[in-house]
């Protein structure tokens, strides 16, 4: 008979609570039984004791376009170290506020910066304040972030609106939503094919040719970051159809299709990406914050207006 030595997983206890609880459990699973309804509800209603007023429209700034949170008026502004169980980002280029006021004629919740999975947060982490935002009352999401231009007929500067995702850790097995599914915040199974509101494409092309914008319309491909992409993961991403690569986005698209939101998502290319093997250029974060806040202004004006057609048409 052989003698079987335990290995340290093996030898590790199960958790008191059962295996549910045990090392087998996807990190998003864990987050989920941490953000129940009713802890998200807690939070919604500190909020609330700070906020009188309901956000109609939820925005989430990228990186380097949190200036967006300065058109704001009314102001009331709550560090994200000052809300219980929020998570805070690390990154330069994103301060760590929510921010509520009005914004050309609507109330509106600003994230002032985003959580990203390679600062160590699992994407049900990075996406659950999109559903605070939610039970707080907005119906509208605007999602703004950087990204590498993919498609060979971008340049820098160039705004794309959002018009459908890859998302790469979601295919890899990372879904924010595995784990518990509590139906008071979505279905079990969610359909993500209509997760950018085609009315929303409309009616932000309509805007942008007003102001003689020429938009981008194309798929953002989501990855984990923090590398930037090698150039075969680059001419991958073309294959498939991509047009823009960043590091955030698809998994609070993926929170606010589950609840209920209708969203706008708008990257704007903040640098070019390798192509072939004589490049010498690499993207740096620094350029990507210096873009986005050399067109920041570009793209508040394209949200301010927005915002103002969905004031004078809702639907
Ligand atoms: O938060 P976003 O997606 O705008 O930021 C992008 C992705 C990384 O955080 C960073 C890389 O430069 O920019
Ligand atoms: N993954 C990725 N994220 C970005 N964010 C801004 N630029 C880039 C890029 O080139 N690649």
């Amino acid at each position: 008979m052989s003698h079987h030595t335990r290995s340290p997983i093996e030898s590790t206890p199960i958790a008191e609570s059962g295996p549910s609880a045990s090392v087998g459990e996807h990190p998003n699973a864990i987050t989920n039984r941490f953000y129940t309804y009713e802890r998200v509800q807690d939070i919604v209603s500190f909020i609330q004791n700070i906020v009188p007023t309901k956000p109609e429209i939820a925005i989430i700034c990228g990186s380097g376009l949190g200036g967006l949170a300065e058109l704001i008026t009314d102001k009331i502004v709550i560090p994200y170290v000052d809300i219980p169980h929020f998570p805070r980002s690390t990154v330069v280029g994103h301060r760590s506020n929510l921010v509520f006021g009005v914004l050309n004629g609507l109330y509106v919740v600003c994230m002032q910066g985003r959580f990203h999975p390679y600062e160590g947060y699992t994407t049900a982490t990075c996406a659950f304040p999109v559903r605070v935002m939610r039970m707080l009352g907005a119906h509208t999401l605007i999602v703004t972030c950087a990204a590498g231009g993919v498609n060979k007929g971008y340049s820098v500067g160039d705004i794309m609106l959002i018009k459908d995702h890859l998302n790469f850790p979601n295919l890899a097995g990372n879904n924010p939503l595995i784990g518990h599914n509590d139906e008071r915040f979505g279905p079990r199974f969610p359909p993500v094919g209509h997760a950018y509101d085609r009315q929303y494409l409309s009616k932000m092309k309509q805007i942008a040719s007003k102001h003689s914008v020429e938009l981008r319309e194309g798929v953002y491909c989501g990855l984990g970051g923090p590398c930037y992409e090698t150039i075969a993961e680059i001419n991958m991403l073309r294959l498939l159809g991509g047009d823009a690569v960043g590091m955030s986005t698809v998994h609070e698209v993926t929170l606010a299709a589950h609840c209920g939101f209708r969203t706008l998502g708008l990257a704007l290319i903040t640098n070019k990406c390798l192509w072939d093997y004589d490049t010498t250029y690499e993207p740096v974060h620094e350029d990507v914050i210096r873009i986005s806040e050399l067109k920041a202004n570009e793209l508040q004006q394209l949200i301010y207006d927005f915002i103002g057609s969905v004031k004078q048409n809702p639907t």
